[in-house]
């Protein structure tokens, strides 16, 4: 058995006429934190999307654990370990913290076991246990975002991909985001795939990146290597741009 626990070997996804992947091939070795780094419409949802069974891939390849699941349904690669936090967060807002995770612990038959795993999210977001009656709807754009991840979690999902966590958020928010997730790897082995538009609160924290860009993967490597920015600056914009502080914020 491989170290991989998800592969997207030279995938092409089409939205009609519109190419939105071209040949991108990723992997995700187990308990590594990786992020796709790309500006708007690279096609870095679409990424996550394919690997959560919701693009419509024309050519290539995906296995999850050796598996493969290229055409599989979201929900079966649901059951199988994938859990995908959308970009927008989208809890349900007239329903309680408790009742979002509850929810989200519908994949389990065991209702004694989705107790235990509330009681398991609480414990990696105390911000939550002190929401746990309020309307979803009612907590701040960094809340609501840990309950997003909360409930994932709460699938016992081998592998979460988080689609933008960082969007409109404070940067002492992202970041205390940032380490409850590397606390959870920490403690649960737990694999991440997380798409970013900037990468300069991302180099800290991911082990790998991918830069993305017009549905190409423009570059790899490991976060450390790339530490100086100047690398990623290059793939992101696709020329020499020095003055590019955009990645920088
Ligand atoms: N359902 C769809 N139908 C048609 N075109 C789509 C669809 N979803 C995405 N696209 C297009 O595919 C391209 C890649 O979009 P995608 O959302 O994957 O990029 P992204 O890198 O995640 O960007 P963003 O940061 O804006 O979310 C864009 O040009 C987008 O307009």
């Amino acid at each position: 058995m491989s170290n991989t626990i998800l592969s997207l070997s030279h995938i092409t996804v089409r939205y009609g006429q519109m190419t939105a992947l071209r040949d991108a091939s990723i992997h995700v070795d187990k308990g590594e934190v990786v992020c796709i780094i790309g500006p708007n419409g690279a096609g870095k949802s679409t990424m996550l999307a394919a690997a959560a069974g919701g693009a419509p891939v024309v050519s290539g390849n995906i296995q999850f654990n050796d598996k493969a699941i290229t055409g599989v349904a979201p929900e079966k690669i649901a059951r199988l370990g994938i859990s995908l936090v959308p970009e927008g967060r989208h809890v349900f807002g007239s329903l309680t913290v408790e009742e979002n995770l509850q929810i989200a612990g519908y994949i389990q038959k065991d209702s004694g076991q989705a107790k235990q795993d509330v009681e398991r999210v609480l414990t990696y977001f105390p911000r939550l246990r002190e929401r746990l009656k309020f309307p979803a709807g009612r907590l701040s754009g960094g809340e609501q975002q840990m309950l997003a991840i909360g409930r994932a979690l709460m699938t016992r999902a081998k592998l979460i991909m988080v689609d933008e966590p960082s969007l409109g958020l404070a940067p002492k928010i992202i970041d205390q985001i940032y380490q409850i997730l590397l606390d959870i790897r920490r403690t649960e082995g737990l694999t991440l795939l997380i798409n970013e538009q900037s990468s300069s609160r991302i180099l800290k924290h991911a082990d790998r990146i991918y830069v993305l860009r017009g549905g190409v993967i423009q570059l790899e490597g490991r976060a450390a290597d790339l530490a100086d920015g100047e690398a990623i600056r290059e793939a992101y914009f696709g020329f020499q741009h020095s003055d590019a502080r955009e990645t920088q914020q």
